[in-house]
Order: C-alpha cells, then structure tokens, then sequence
C-alpha cells in the first residue's frame, strides 16, 4: 500500500445528512489568518481545494455527503473551529455539520463529555456558534445550537424563471443564504415521488436568482449569492401548538439535503418571523424530506447592518457510523475523483456563488 495523503476521518450523520469530521491529517491554516473566515480563504485556494475534491468527489465521496475540518478556533470564546465541505463550496455555516461536528468532538473525547448538560461555543467562518449538547456518560443525545443572526434579505422578490415564468422567491440568510419558494406555487408538492423535478426547477430557480439578484452579507461581502433553494410548504399546527412544517433543500450540484436543513430552518425562521408568522419562543419542528426533525426555535431579536434579524437554535441529534482512512496513490490516476451524470448534475457551476466561495 503507498499513499501520499492519510486523512483520518470519523463518519457520522445528522438527521440522515452525513456529515463526516477530519480529525487528523490536514494542517491547520497558517497562524497570519485572524478569522475562521480567512481560513475558509485559505482553504480555497486551487491547490488546498484538492483536497474537498479528494474527500467528497468519487470513488472516495458522493453527492450527497459534507466533511467538516476541525481546526483551532480564532475566537477565544471557542473550543474549536472547523470548516465545511460541501459538494458546490466551502459554506461559511451549516446546521448539519455542526450537529455532526459537536457530536464527534464530545464523543470522541476531543472536547470532554459528562453526563448532562454540556456547554460550548464553536468558531465557523459565519461566526460563533454556542453549543449545548445533552449527554449520557458515553453518548450525545441532542445538540442544540444558537446560530449566527439570520435575516431577511427580500420577500416576494419576482425572479423570471426561462421556461417557468414568473417565480416569486424569499431571499434570506440562515448561516448561508437561501431562495425559498411555496413549493405549491409552482404547482409542486413535497414528495420524493418529486423528486427529479423539484430538483430540476430548483436548480433552475436557483440559477435564474443568481442571474438576476445578488444578496451580500452587510458585515462579511465574501458571504453572497443565493447558493441554497429550499422549496417550502405552508406552516401547520402541530401537538401543543407546535408549528411545523416539511421542506425540501436543493444543496449543489442538485441533491436533497436529508437532514430538515439547519441554515435552512433559520433562514425559513426570519422568513416567516418577517411574515408576523413565528413568534419569538415559539417551537417550529421542521421535518425533511425522510421526515426527520430540528426543533427549533426564535430566541431573541437583533441587528445586521441595515436588516432586522432574529437569533435562532436548531435541535438535532447525530450517530457516528464509522471510521476511515482515505489515502492517495501517487498512482491513481484521480487525485481530485471525479463525477457522473447519472448521480450528479453536470450544470453544477452554473449554480456555485459567483464568489467561488
Ligand atoms: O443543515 C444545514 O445547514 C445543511 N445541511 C447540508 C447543507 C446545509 O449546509
């Protein structure tokens, strides 16, 4: 066996959404990057990118998996950092994945676990993210995390779709900026049975917004573009006066995130908080589209720049699956794998943000 690169990584899942954690084998951004989002830039460049492509392109990854690289915090409020991996980007924010993240620190034993409540923040490119994990001696039941402000970026914005029409979308922040659309406005439903379709208009949809809408982050410009759609449907009541409802998140290159989508939960939070909606303590359970759950909730108000935004947690819970090393031939002949067309959508750079993010 001869390998150039040994990644030691734990496999795990939140809600159905794999979200593997590195925990060895890459090294740290270099001490000159005074964020966790100028570490994301470091990661970015072509030559470390490789490594996103190693992890999550075949015959080592799929499509509908993300790796998070735990890294040293640069906020000292921070156990650790970590970046995100996604299939289209580095994401600066990711429910999932920092569900994922949590549980495989706590249970691993990188960051100490006692039986109960346990409390910490984690340092992600979108900024802080406080962590409150309910643990056994041995396991982490839930994580529930207090997410980066969200907001509303626009409401009912009017996007001419070639081949569809006239698409009215939401446009709102949630850790990552997503275009919502009433999956019924469409004349869609939720349902797996939908699927290629409502990947397909999403793609479209999506593509059509970047084209013709470009939402900037008023405190981070490198967080723009809509890279996220999420199809919606309408809120429901549920036992003890619960609001839910189901979504369906189109994450690139055009796959459904199996998880009830985390940013997704807050960007739809501040979209149906802006709507008069949501109330501020309310519990929203967002089911995805294998009906797993996030309860989440609105926790308090706040500012970004110019925007009215709202502090949101989102609970979920994550089981490690595995563990694997992931090595490279100097021989092989993909050292950044490669994709098909029959499990990804080969349009996939037409809906990357235009940051390159
Ligand atoms: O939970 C989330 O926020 C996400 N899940 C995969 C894609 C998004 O990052």
């Amino acid at each position: 066996m001869r390998s150039i690169r040994t990644i030691s990584i734990v496999q795990c899942h939140a809600e159905g959404e794999v979200g593997d954690v590195i925990i060895g084998g890459v090294l740290d951004a270099p001490s000159t990057c005074k964020t966790m989002y100028e570490k994301l830039l470091h990661f970015l460049d072509p030559q470390r990118d490789a490594i996103r492509n190693l992890l999550l392109n075949e015959p080592r990854g799929r499509s509908s998996m993300n790796t998070n690289l735990v890294l040293s915090p640069c906020n000292p409020e921070a156990v650790a950092g970590f970046l995100i991996m996604e299939s289209g980007e580095w994401a600066p924010m990711s429910g999932s994945n920092t569900i994922c993240t949590a549980t495989v620190l706590l249970e691993t034993g990188m960051i100490p676990m006692h039986p109960g409540i346990n409390t910490f923040s984690l340092d992600t490119a979108a900024g802080l993210v406080g962590v409150t994990a309910e643990c056994t001696r041995d396991k982490c039941q839930s994580v529930e995390l207090d997410n980066v402000p969200s907001f509303v970026f626009a409401l009912d914005k009017e996007i001419d779709v070639p081949g569809l029409g006239v698409i009215k979308v939401d446009i709102a922040y949630g850790g990552m900026i997503f275009a919502l659309v009433d999956a019924a406005s469409c004349g869609l439903r939720i349902d797996n049975l939908l699927g290629p379709k409502l990947i397909d208009w999403g793609e479209r949809i999506k593509k059509a917004v970047q084209e013709q809408y470009t939402p900037v982050h008023p405190e981070n410009p490198g967080i723009r573009d809509v890279s996220v759609l999420e199809w919606t449907a309408p809120l429901e009541g549920g036992e003890n006066g619960d609001k839910t409802a189901v979504n369906a998140v189109v994450v690139s290159p055009g796959r459904f995130d199996r998880s009830p989508c985390g940013t997704g939960s807050s960007a739809r939070m501040a979209v149906l908080h802006a709507r008069g909606l949501l109330k501020e303590g309310e519990i929203f359970r967002h089911r995805s589209i294998i009906v797993t759950e996030f309860v989440c909730r609105i926790k308090g108000t706040s500012r970004v720049g110019d925007f009215e935004a709202v502090k949101t947690s989102i609970k979920g819970r994550a089981w490690i699956s595995g563990t694997k090393q992931v090595f490279l031939d100097p021989e092989d002949p993909f050292p950044e794998g490669f994709r098909v067309g029959d499990q990804w959508n080969m349009r996939e750079d037409a809906c990357l943000p235009s940051s390159g993010r």
